[in-house]
């Protein structure tokens, strides 16, 4: 039998944090929501609303394009050409209902390797669209207010977990983040369709704004249930991403998510993921883990987690890619896991013990 919400004593919404507010009072709602929910919204973030709005012009200007100019811009991941406009979902062996472009920042210069045993880097191509013509300038304005708010936001999620300001900007000093505009179309069959199908941000956190169509859904974590996040104007939803999951040891769990479609109109959503650099190894942080609570996770590197996840979809729908469950302690059967399922199984699991 279903529960009532409110017999559980659980708020049916993301808490929504006010930023502007005192910043230890944020910091404990930050707390208590990175720990019950995974995530939460944002309103008085500081970002420059004509920034934001000059930003969703362009993107709606470029998705109303015809197919086939959007198409002279499309992915190749193959190529070394991971950015762009794509119309196939990245991270699972699925079809979303969605076109999408995603772009680097501009002073991003590093490459992510092209499989988990590559440790070639490689430079990765980028275009940016001719129309229209402020597309390139908006996406980098923006990207760079993100990136202003990605580092405000860990610096208050470090405080949270009780460590230093500034304990994991380091990790940042190269990041590999990037911007992605998603516009899902109308869908005459929305119960059959998913904009986005069940996933987990791979990176640290993502900051994500959604329209007034809606959709999006989170997993609730005491029972499973999927809940609508509930499009506040002007806020951004900020997800717990599976780094954020590893540092923190598990004490925040990475958000599981998806996003809906509807049939009579259409819908964007534009994440931004904040991810570390390539060469970060990953690990709990050490004040965080003790003898009573030892690390819950083994250290990897996060280029090639990455590079795992970005470059390992739709080459065998039989195949998964490289998932933080292949790095969780205590459970050698996921080794094996890995090592039947993967092509290059056997070569994973010897670099995965060498770390
Ligand atoms: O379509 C959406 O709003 C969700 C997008 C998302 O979760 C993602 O791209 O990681
Ligand atoms: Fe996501």
């Amino acid at each position: 039998m279903a529960h009532s919400v409110e017999a559980l004593g659980q708020a049916n919404d993301f808490p929504v944090v006010d930023l502007s507010g005192n910043v230890s009072g944020v910091v404990a709602e930050i707390a208590e929501a990175c720990e019950k929910w995974g995530a939460f919204q944002v309103i008085n973030h500081g970002l420059p609303l004509e920034v934001h709005a000059k930003f969703e012009l362009a993107m709606k200007k470029f998705f109303a394009q015809p197919t086939e100019e959007k198409r002279k811009l499309r992915k190749d991941i193959d190529g070394g050409k991971p950015y762009d406009y794509g119309y196939e979902e990245f991270s699972k062996n699925v079809d979303d209902w969605k076109e999408v472009f995603d772009f680097p920042l501009e002073k991003q210069t590093s490459s992510t390797p092209i499989s988990y045993d590559d440790n070639t880097q490689r430079e990765l191509i980028h275009s940016w669209p001719q129309y229209p013509a402020e597309f390139r300038e908006a996406c980098t304005e923006y990207g760079q207010e993100m990136e202003k708010l990605s580092f405000r936001l860990m610096e208050l999620i470090a405080m949270s977990l009780g460590l230093p300001r500034q304990r994991l900007n380091g990790f940042f000093k190269d990041h590999t983040s990037m911007g992605r505009l998603i516009h899902c179309p109308p869908c005459p069959t929305p119960q059959l369709a998913l904009g986005t199908h069940e996933h987990t941000d791979v990176g640290a956190l993502t900051i994500l704004s959604q329209d007034e169509a809606g959709g999006l859904e989170a997993k609730r974590t005491f029972d499973g249930e999927w809940i609508p996040v509930k499009f506040v104007p002007n806020a951004y939803v900020i997800n717990v991403g599976d780094m954020l999951e590893v540092w923190s040891n598990k004490k925040y769990v990475s958000l599981v998510h998806r996003a809906k479609v509807n049939s009579e109109r259409e819908r964007f959503s534009i994440p931004f993921f904040f991810n570390p650099a390539y060469y970060v190894v990953m690990e709990p942080v050490e004040e965080l883990t003790n003898e009573q609570n030892p690390a819950k996770y083994r250290a990897f590197n996060w280029g090639k987690y990455y590079g795992s996840r970005k470059y390992g979809n739709f080459k065998n729908p039989d195949l998964d890619v490289l998932r933080l469950k292949h790095f969780r302690l205590k459970n050698p059967r996921l080794a094996w896991y890995v090592a039947y399922k993967s092509p290059n199984g056997f070569a994973i699991i010897q670099d995965i013990i060498k770390q």
